[in-house]
């Protein structure tokens, strides 16, 4: 289980000029305060989906709760563990996705996920069967042995997904997993997201794309403007936006400013 309470992060604003930022709410005193005051858990059998606008602070999130940012205040708390106390040993527990693959061009996709494996610290018999698993799961075979720099966006995609979860995460976290991935290709990676329900491991997700949230998601945490606007199971979003249609009730949230 993943917990998080009322997350703020500000960045410094460069001094010089005018800021391209003031007409932003967040903007105050050469401070940009990107999250201002985010809450909401993902249970174990759960995914959450993670919403909202351009630059509403989703990532910035994320990577809060990568531990590859430090919060201004708020906690944390995945599995029992205080993340900001102890933010290596939840590291060992959570497998992320951030936006840019971090692949090792020279090596083979296979390759890439073997030596993230090893840096776990998994033995070769194990990180064998892991590897067979989500080439069969992920459907990679085809291009397991290329060169990662000679791989298409989609491909580039599944391995870099494969890699954060070679070392079977207690808590997964994806930034916008299906970004540039192809009709089939994203198909089989929502499937693969679905499976961490039975696994019962929690998984977040943001997107932009409302049908993947309909299909996949079991709760959603809307963020506006560095707030949580709302945060619930899928139908209460439709009866808060008294619509059944969640492209409506997104709206709806955005509009009532959150
Ligand atoms: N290091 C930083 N310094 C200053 N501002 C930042 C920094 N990182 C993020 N921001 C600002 O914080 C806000 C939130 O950014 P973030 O990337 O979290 O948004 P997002 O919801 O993921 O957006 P998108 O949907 O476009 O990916 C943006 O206005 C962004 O410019």
């Amino acid at each position: 289980m993943i917990e998080v309470r009322s997350l703020a992060k500000r960045f410094r604003l460069p001094s010089r000029g005018k800021s391209p930022t003031a007409l932003d709410p967040r903007d105050h005193d050469g401070w940009f305060h990107a999250v201002r005051d985010v809450s909401f858990r993902c249970t174990p059998g759960e995914v959450l989906g993670l919403l909202g606008p351009n630059g509403a602070g989703k990532t910035t999130t994320l990577r809060l709760l990568s531990t590859a940012l430090k919060p201004d205040s708020g906690s944390i708390h995945a599995n029992g563990i205080d993340l900001l106390a102890n933010p290596l040993a939840a590291r060992q527990h959570i497998g992320f996705l951030s936006g840019s693959t971090g692949l090792y061009g020279r090596l083979t996709a296979r390759e890439n996920i073997e030596y993230f494996g090893r840096l776990h610290g998994m033995s070769p018999a194990h990180l064998k069967r892991r590897c067979d698993e989500l080439f069969e799961l992920l459907q990679m075979h085809e291009f397991g042995n290329k060169r990662a720099d000679a791989l298409s966006t989609g491909m580039k995609q599944k391995c870099a997904i494969a890699r954060t979860v070679v070392h079977e995460p207690q808590i997964v976290i994806l930034d916008e997993p299906t970004t540039g991935l192809d009709v089939m290709s994203a198909k089989i990676l929502l499937d693969f997201i679905a499976s961490y329900k039975a696994l019962r491991v929690p998984l977040i997700f943001s997107t932009h794309h409302l049908h993947e949230v309909e299909k996949l998601c079991d709760r959603v945490c809307i963020i506006n403007h560095g707030k949580t606007a709302f945060h619930g199971s899928i139908d209460e979003l439709r009866q808060l936006g008294g619509s059944a249609d969640l492209y409506d009730a997104f709206v709806d949230v955005i509009h009532q400013g959150g």
